[in-house]
């Protein structure tokens, strides 16, 4: 029916007194990463949410490789990586051992998974933190920890909450290298960010959300991105006044 990696038709979630989001459409097609931007409580975690079926929607529909989310059965949701929510995972285990888990969790067959943990181990940079304790890394080691357990399964379909929060520099350059990868080999990525500049570098389509609505898309390769947003931004601010209900 499609070969869309992910679909929102007409998504609706409202909390009383807000609005959460109102009846969004999005796709991510194979290959393709798709960033969504917007300011604090535009709706982008709950968008994701609604996606990865952890959240029930008023109305529409979420679809992850053509499957209804509410139906979709133990094989689509194990070619699904997400992070969303913070990291899933156990502070008294360590870093290995956590990743051992998510690997069982996520179907990596039982002769592949040390192979697996090792490889996210080392594409996260985690080698010194591999038998620390999950409770005593820092903000942004737990961060790569939960990617790394979100990615090690090499899934086809990829849904990350503002990512580079907390991590370095290093850790922004080997995220964006491994979603790079994940996409040249057929993933679709949807993934959301504060952070303009950092999404420009490798997002193929940008969504602006706003007030719990889609208002525009911005040009990765426009001259100046921050600008365009907050044109968008201004613009629906102007067209729907000083509401208060999103
Ligand atoms: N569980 C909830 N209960 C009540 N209101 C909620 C809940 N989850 C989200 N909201 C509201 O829905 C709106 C969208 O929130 P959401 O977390 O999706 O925004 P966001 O774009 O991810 O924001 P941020 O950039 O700050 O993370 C906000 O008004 C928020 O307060």
């Amino acid at each position: 029916m499609t070969d869309l990696r992910l679909t929102a038709r007409g998504l609706a979630r409202g909390f009383s007194p807000h609005t959460g989001v109102r009846g969004i459409d999005l796709e991510v097609a194979p290959g393709e990463i798709h960033a969504l931007v917007g300011l604090n409580g535009a709706g982008k975690t709950t968008l994701m949410r609604l996606l990865l079926g952890m959240l029930r929607p008023d109305s529409g529909t979420a679809r992850i490789d053509g499957h209804d989310v509410r139906t979709a059965g133990a094989a689509t949701w194990a070619r699904v990586g997400h992070l969303v929510d913070g990291p899933l995972c156990y502070a008294d285990l360590d870093t290995r051992t956590n990743l051992r888990i998510a690997a069982a969790l996520r179907g990596v067959p039982r002769g592949r998974r040390e192979e697996a943990v090792r490889a996210g181990i080392t594409a996260f940079g985690l080698e010194r933190y591999a038998g620390v304790r999950a409770r005593v890394l820092s903000q942004g080691n737990r961060r790569r920890l939960g990617l790394a357990a979100a990615l090690l399964h090499d899934p086809s379909v990829v849904v990350l909450d503002e990512p580079t929060d907390a991590l370095d520099p290093r850790g922004v350059i080997r995220l964006r290298e491994i979603l790079l990868r994940r996409a040249g080999a057929g993933a679709g990525v949807l993934v959301s960010s504060h952070h303009l500049d950092e999404v420009a570098r490798i997002a193929d389509r940008v969504t602006v959300l706003h007030r719990g609505g889609v208002i525009g898309s911005l040009d990765p390769e426009g001259a100046d991105i921050e600008r365009a947003f907050f044109r968008l931004v201004h613009a629906d601010e102007e067209r729907h006044g000083d509401r208060e209900d999103a």
